[in-house]
């Protein structure tokens, strides 16, 4: 059996901010290459790991991890909106499997889900729905974070039971980081009107998410004009995980701790979770080579910006 794996940063602001052409056309040509190792792998079922920005999952019930048994786009910053196609017994089974491993996981027959999911879908199939895909959301924004080796072991649960799969062709996506500190509000920091927001901001008005939308928008411009107040990104910090992940050995990854992530990389390098689950599934299969690997810090997007592909030896 093999596994195929697509991590890739996410962010909101690619259809919004403009980086220098060139930087635009690396991008677009990172994404063209994991679009061309996807159509010739050509999967029949996607494993999604991606974080939520307080769209689907909020304070009134904060699960580190949790399952989609469905799945439907919030449609934030003109990502697509609607109806994922979540193969529901399989989403079942992989529940089953991963808590039959003492792993405790939530599941949701009714998942909503971001940007932080939606965009590599929309990037690497053009659509939502065109491969059916379960959706795991892994918290990677809300205090407080598991354990790194939490994070590993629910990857090499949900690759254990992949492997299984002898009439599927399955690609794990891992979705969000690297180094970045985007103005999510935080808990601890945030005034009354943003606590409202991260405990229950669900199906905001459309002038509410346009406000907290532009904010964004307009901390990405005075980033790159190196006006705004936000953490640097840190590509040594990033360039040495996506070294980690490609040698295959993630063990060094579990000495990582959330404080120092925050204040080495950010308070969004929590999304790095994603990648780590992704390649820990990759390695429940078998020993892995990366094929394509593409980095980039990119002010105008938030965001250290890596996209890699790899895949399981035959
Ligand atoms: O949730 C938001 O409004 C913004 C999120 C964001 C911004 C920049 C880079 C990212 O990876 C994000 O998720
Ligand atoms: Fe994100």
């Amino acid at each position: 059996m093999t596994l195929a794996l697509v991590t890739m940063s996410h962010s909101p602001l690619l259809e919004f901010n403009d980086p220098a052409p060139e930087v635009k056309a690396k991008v677009e040509g990172a994404f063209a290459a994991a679009r061309s190792f996807v159509a010739e792998y050509a999967p029949t079922l996607v494993v999604s790991f991606a974080p939520d920005h307080y769209n689907g999952f909020f304070y009134d019930l904060m699960p580190p991890f949790c399952i989609g048994y469905q799945a439907e786009g919030v449609g934030d910053y003109n990502t697509a909106e609607g109806p994922l196609s979540v193969p529901t017994e399989r989403a079942e089974e992989l529940a089953e499997w991963v808590a039959d491993r003492d792993l405790d996981i939530a599941i949701s027959r009714k998942m909503e889900i971001d940007h932080g999911a939606i965009q590599p879908l929309e990037i690497l199939f053009g659509g939502i729905d065109t491969v059916p895909t379960i959706p795991i959301f892994v918290n990677g924004v809300a205090k407080p974070f598991v354990k790194m080796s939490r994070v590993r072991r629910l990857g090499e649960a949900v690759g254990s039971f992949l492997a299984t799969l002898e009439d599927e062709r399955v690609l794990v996506i891992g979705s969000g980081g690297l180094s970045h500190d985007p103005p999510v509000p935080q808990w601890a920091t945030a005034d009354d009107n943003a606590r409202t927001l991260l405990l229950n901001g669900r199906h905001p008005t459309e002038e509410a998410r346009n406000a907290r939308q532009q904010r964004v928008i307009e901390t990405g411009k005075a980033f790159a004009a190196g006006t705004a107040a936000i953490q640097d990104l840190n590509p040594e910090w990033d360039q040495a995980l996506m070294a980690t992940l490609a040698a295959g050995d993630l063990s060094p990854i579990d000495a990582m701790t959330p404080e120092q992530m925050a204040k080495d990389a950010g308070n969004s390098a929590h999304e790095v979770r994603t990648w780590v689950a992704a390649f820990s599934a990759l390695g429940a299969v078998g020993p892995y080579d990366v094929d394509y690997s593409f980095y980039r810090p990119i002010k105008e997007y938030i965001a250290g910006f890596g996209v890699m592909t790899a895949r399981t030896r035959a």
